[in-house]
């Protein structure tokens, strides 16, 4: 947003113009020093041309001493001719006096002179309508100093002037024509504003201080000298309308050609007076000259209303004319010499730069209205030529608050001068142009520079710009608007079809104007206190120009008018009556508006919540916070993602690891197996529940799910248990049968697995050393599968708490349940590790039992039997026995070690039977199947949880029937 503090001061000594076609507004083009000097040098110099002189010797001596005694009286009044000579002050006192300004104490003396010359100026000129007029004109600036002379200019001659320029009529010049005869040419020095006299102002333009009353009461002498409408308007609205006629410099007039009359331009008395067919003299509020420059043009016309913009009013600043007489040169102006626009701007930056304890905004939008249709000179597309796409129709719109207004259109916000003119600049080239008969480079259309100026007022005490532009009294925004306008020229004498098609244009909302201002009239008191309603009657509709200046010509607005005009023909393809008929016809114009307008502008109310000021703040404010709520949305999105990733990335860890880890299992489970083989499961039967051990952890490895693959695990670790706890009753039980057993179900591919085991010379202590190890190896294992579980679990944690909680409900399920899964998971490991630990301690207590067991056997043997002392080894080996020996060595032993064999054998065929059930239930449940040969082979994809679960109750039950082997497994279980 363009704070204030954002809006940079501009140097008017710097200031320069982006463009050649927009001036640069160094000061020093306007404050040329000695200026008023050769000015008035020039009025006596000037180039031969039909215009008459001014008219004061013919006023007589009386009417002589008027004018000199008030110029010499306003002179020494300001101090500022007499003292500082025609410097910077002294242009700038004039310039703002430009808009009738209240008399002060000082200027009293003064007054009394200038009031008693007038009067008698006045007196002396009855019965002369030419010399009413003229002295009028004279009395006018004289009341601009006081109101103490106004009465007598009101009572005396003004009516007599302005009941005929009301309706546009001038009065003619019927007598006193011999007194402008014989004058070959008139430039009257540059008037000195009478506002000099009043010393109202400090000498900067920029400390411009006045009271609004004051300056009513001043405008309203003015006024009522030019109109003599007294009492018409009220004294506020008075001095709200200005109007300027601008005489151009003819540069190719030679005496006598094309003259179609004689005209007389003063300057210092704003009058311009025309003698032909029939005479005229018209006042206006400024009279500019062909020497004065567009310094004096803005200074005198439009300042003072750029300043009011400034303050809180809506002002309109729009120049008219025939084509070719100097519009665009007076409100563009030349680098050299910076028009009505630019040296606006100039003081529009001056005036924020003035005024510290306001927070100011301004944008910017510039349209033109060509043949009857707007289009955005700001635009891209208007910007980039015929090629570009058409842009969207502009259309006007009206609401209470805005007046009327044209949209959709460019707005742009501008923070110093030089972007101020660049875009400007920027619509002037867009502008439509082309060459006329008048003019090479003639403006086709209306152009509308508006410039909208937001304030409010600060809070006093920040220093800093931060300060600045946080502080801010809670008070509201006021909003005006300052509309530059330059008309397209009316042109009568085109040729070229298009021109002449545009020039219909021109001339129709230009003709409606008129129609509208002379109506204005009509109904002036009632427009005075009209409201919009009653105001409808005029034709403002008629043309988008008239609806757009509608705000304006309705008395919303300050406005000043400047007219254009040339005065000679030279140049114009019109003949030379035509083109005088033109020129009256502008006066005209220029004198209806100065006595039609009624502005009633009253200063914009400071308004809450409104303005750009506020939509810009609150823009601003949402922007940020959108776009810390975008920022924060992209982090969690990155952190989701990450999360994610990282959750994979987990999971895949996870899942590798548990892989790896039933590898492990089945890798122990192989080596139990194998351990079996050659010890501990010499009998066979562990072979088989070792079979079996391995069957469900194959099982386990399918596609099942974990609880089942835990229960098959279990299944087969409660089996493994039970087996041990039998192996301790028959592990001296060598018998063939289980080799039997063993071989018929152990695979082929398993006589690998046996391994080094496999030629049961291995002692038990190396298995089960190996299998501490793996032991070892596992626990190992699990641990760091247990670290990194609860690594995922404490990012997951840390993903919710930091409250992504944009994930879905759903996922934070599905990440519970896969967490609980884990956990299941690692539990039912757990289950199994443990159950590899009793089953390892059987086996170890299995072979501790094997051990104590044989040794009494080997001592009452060899207590019995010394010869026989040598067999121990091979009763402990079956490997190394000979066939059939062992029944021979048993039979010596007593009965009592007899009926102990006798049990282990029993036991051990009930372990043998049980095993056989449980493989003949998997056979018929389908995991298994038999070959031919008689081997048990495991069928792949025969993972049924179902039956896989099932089959343990049937197992359990089987088991529960046998005494304490049911105990064991109950226990285990
Ligand atoms: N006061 C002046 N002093 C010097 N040159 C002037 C003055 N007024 C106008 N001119 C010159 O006269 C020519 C026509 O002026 P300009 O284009 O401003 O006329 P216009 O009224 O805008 O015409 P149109 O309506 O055709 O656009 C330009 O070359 C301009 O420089």
């Amino acid at each position: 947003m363009a704070s204030p503090s954002a809006l940079p001061q501009p140097s008017r000594q710097t200031t320069s113009t982006p463009t050649g076609s927009i001036a640069s507004l160094s000061s020093t083009t306007r404050l040329k020093p000695s200026r008023r000097v050769p000015d008035v040098q020039r009025v006596s110099s000037s180039s031969p041309s039909k215009l008459r002189s001014p008219t004061r010797p013919s006023l007589g001596g009386n009417a002589q001493s008027n004018s000199s005694s008030s110029i010499s009286t306003l002179r020494s009044t300001s101090g500022v001719f007499t003292s500082n000579g025609p410097d910077r002050s002294l242009r700038r006192t004039v310039s703002i006096a430009s808009f009738p300004q209240p008399p002060k104490a000082s200027s009293r003396l003064s007054t009394a002179s200038v009031s008693s010359s007038t009067s008698q100026v006045t007196s002396n000129m009855r019965g002369s309508p030419d010399l009413v007029k003229s002295a009028t004109g004279t009395a006018r600036k004289q009341s601009r100093l006081s109101t103490a002379t106004t009465s007598s200019n009101r009572g005396s001659k003004a009516s007599s002037l302005h009941n005929n320029s009301n309706d546009g009529k001038s009065v003619p010049n019927l007598a006193g024509i011999k007194d402008y005869e014989g004058q070959i040419s008139l430039s009257s020095p540059p008037q000195s504003r009478s506002s000099s006299a009043q010393g109202s102002y400090s000498t900067s333009a920029t400390t411009f201080d006045e009271n609004e009353d004051a300056e009513h009461r001043g405008s309203d002498t003015k006024d009522s000298a030019i109109s003599g409408k007294k009492g018409i308007r009220s004294k506020e609205v008075k001095g709200n309308v200005i109007v300027s006629v601008r005489v151009r410099p003819d540069n190719g007039a030679q005496e006598g050609s094309r003259a179609d009359g004689e005209w007389m331009v003063d300057g210092r008395r704003s009058l311009i007076g025309f003698k032909g067919k029939e005479n005229y003299d018209y006042f206006y509020d400024n009279v500019f000259a062909a020497h004065d420059n567009n310094s004096k043009v803005y200074d005198s016309s439009a300042k003072r209303l750029v300043r009011r913009v400034m303050e809180g009013y809506h002002g309109t600043v729009f120049a008219y004319g025939m084509t070719g007489t100097g519009k665009t040169f007076s409100m563009q102006g030349t680098a050299s010499s910076p028009g009505v626009i630019p040296l606006a701007i100039t003081d529009i930056f001056s005036y924020i730069r003035e005024t510290p304890h306001r927070e100011f905004l301004l944008r910017v939008s510039y349209l033109e209205i060509y043949n009857e249709k707007i289009h955005d000179l700001l635009s891209a597309s208007t910007a980039n030529g015929p090629g570009a796409p058409a842009q969207e129709e502009i259309k006007l719109r009206e609401d209470s608050k805005r007046g009327v207004y044209a949209t959709p259109l460019k707005e742009e916000i501008v923070q110093s001068p030089t972007q101020l003119l660049r875009v400007i600049a920027r619509g002037d080239h867009a502008r439509r142009t082309g060459s006329t008969q008048f003019n090479a480079r003639s403006s086709r259309s209306h152009a509308v520079v508006q410039i909208v100026v937001e304030s409010r007022e600060r809070a006093p005490g920040g220093n800093s710009s931060q300060d600045k532009r946080l502080a801010f009294v809670p008070g509201g925004v006021r909003v005006s608007t300052l509309s530059l306008i330059d008309l397209a020229g009316s042109e009568r004498a085109a040729e070229n079809k298009e021109r002449r098609t545009e020039g219909a244009h021109i001339n129709k909302s230009l003709l409606t104007l008129g129609t509208v201002i002379a109506r204005l009239s009509e109904s002036k008191e009632k427009i005075a206190n009209s409201t919009d309603k009653e105001s409808k009657h005029l034709p403002y509709r008629d043309s988008k120009l008239t609806r757009l200046l509608q705000p304006a010509l309705s008395g919303n607005s300050l406005v000043s008018i400047l007219c254009t005009i040339q005065i000679g023909s030279s140049g114009s393809a019109a003949p030379a009556n035509t083109h005088t008929n033109e020129t009256l016809n502008t006066l005209k114009f220029a004198a209806r508006a100065k006595n039609n307008i009624v502005s009633h502008a009253k200063r914009a109310e400071e308004a809450f919540g409104g303005g750009m000021i506020q939509s810009l703040r609150a823009q601003l404010e949402n922007q940020s916070k959108t776009q810390v709520e975008n920022e924060s949305k992209v982090e969690e999105e990155r952190i989701e993602k990450e999360a994610d990733a990282r959750h994979e990335e987990q999971m895949l860890e996870m899942q590798l690891a548990r892989t790896a880890l039933k590898e492990r299992i089945e890798h122990l489970n192989r080596l139990i197996l194998s351990s079996k083989s050659t010890g501990v499961n010499s009998n066979g039967a562990t072979a088989a529940l070792d079979r079996l051990s391995r069957l469900s952890g194959t099982l386990e490895s399918g596609t099942r799910s974990l609880r089942s693959s835990a229960s098959q695990s279990t299944l087969g670790a409660n089996s493994l248990r039970r087996t041990v706890s039998q192996l301790s009753l028959n592990s001296g039980d060598q018998s063939s049968g289980y080799h039997a057993q063993r071989s018929s179900l152990l695979p082929e591919d398993d006589d690998d697995t046996i391994g080094e085991y496999g030629d049961g010379n291995a002692s038990l202590q190396m298995q089960v050393t190996a299998l501490q190890a793996d032991l070892v190896d596992k626990n190992r294992y699990i641990s760091t599968l247990e670290r990194r579980l609860l690594q995922a679990r404490r990012s997951s944690h840390s993903r919710m708490s930091m409250g992504i909680s944009q994930l879905k409900n759903g996922e934070d399920a599905d990440v519970i349940t896969l967490l609980r899964e884990k956990d299941m998971e690692i539990t039912e490991l757990r289950i199994q590790l443990d159950d590899k630990d009793r089953m390892l301690t059987a086996l170890r207590s299995a072979a501790r039992q094997r051990d104590i067991a044989q040794m009494p056997l080997d001592a009452s043997v060899s207590d019995k039997q010394p010869g026989n002392r040598n067999s121990e080894g091979n009763s402990s080996s079956p490997a190394s026995a000979p066939a059939g020996d062992s029944s021979s060595l048993v039979n010596p032993i007593s009965p009592a070690s007899e009926k102990e064999k006798d049990a282990k054998r029993k036991s051990t065929d009930e372990v043998s039977r049980m095993l056989d059930e449980m493989i003949q239930d998997r056979v018929e449940n389908g995991h298994l199947v038999k070959s031919s040969r008689g081997s048990i082979r495991i069928l792949s994809g025969t993972t049924n949880q179902r039956e896989s679960i099932g089959t343990v109750p049937a197992l359990s039950g089987t088991v529960d029937s046998r005494g304490s082997i049911t105990e064991s497994s109950k226990a285990d279980a």
